[in-house]
């Protein structure tokens, strides 16, 4: 049975990066989805404003919508603080098989907890079953017609304080028109869009953050 794209890229990882080194694995990946085979990781520009976002939050607990491959599990990670912590959903088993792979070959494991499943049956959970209080950051980019909705439920849970700090992809490609929409006319959110590109083109894209005022 030929070789999905996803365990191709997992594959180019493994033998093209270093064992515990979360920078080449990033490498590794942008490398090859800009060279061989596109995929629909953020990519180094929305990278670069996701990292940024991070180490101003500097996050003691983070939650991201969509795994994918991993590559933002790792890119986030290895930005956490010793005790700090990532809890990352993914809705597609195979999906969740490579990240699986792919955390762990970068050596972010201690940090990372992925959980395999839909976003509106595990954030129900997080707090009782995965010990979470209120969220510091939340990178959402899994479903696009899930933004809005899974935001709703965050505050429904109790998971946002004051300051939470909600970071969305693909606001222009493939884009999110109806979260736009809700998020920017919410008087409880403040709103800041980054102008960047789809990864790995020369397509516009932007990221939109923002931080919940409680
Ligand atoms: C299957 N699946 C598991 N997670 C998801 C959620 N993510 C996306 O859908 C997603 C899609 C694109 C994209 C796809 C085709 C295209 F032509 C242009 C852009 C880019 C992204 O950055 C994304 O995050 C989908
Ligand atoms: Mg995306």
């Amino acid at each position: 049975m030929n070789q999905s794209k996803e365990q191709r890229i997992l594959n180019f990882v493994l033998q093209n990066a270093v064992r515990g080194d979360p920078c080449s694995v990033i490498d590794a990946i942008d490398t090859y989805c800009s060279q061989k085979e596109w995929a629909m990781n953020v990519g180094n520009e929305k990278g670069l404003i996701l990292d940024k976002t991070v180490e101003e939050i500097n996050p003691s607990v983070a939650l991201e919508l969509g795994t994918y491959c991993g590559y933002s599990a790792v890119r986030i990670a290895r930005l956490l603080k010793a005790g700090a912590r990532l809890l990352t959903l993914e809705f597609n088993p195979e999906f969740a098989a490579i990240a699986k792979q792919m955390i762990e070959f970068a050596g972010v494991q201690d940090k990372v907890t992925l959980i395999e499943g839909p976003s509106e049956e595990i954030i129900p959970q997080l707090k009782k079953k995965y010990e979470v209080d209120t969220l510091d950051f939340v990178f959402v980019d899994h479903w696009k017609d899930r933004y809005t909705p899974d935001t709703i439920l965050l505050q429904e849970c109790s998971l946002l304080r004051k300051g939470s700090v909600l970071l969305a992809d693909n606001i222009i490609v493939p884009g999110a028109p109806e979260f736009v929409n809700y998020i920017r006319n919410n008087p409880r959110f403040q709103c800041t869009n980054y102008p960047s590109h789809l990864e790995y083109m020369k397509v516009q894209d932007a990221m939109e953050k923002a931080v919940f005022l409680g």
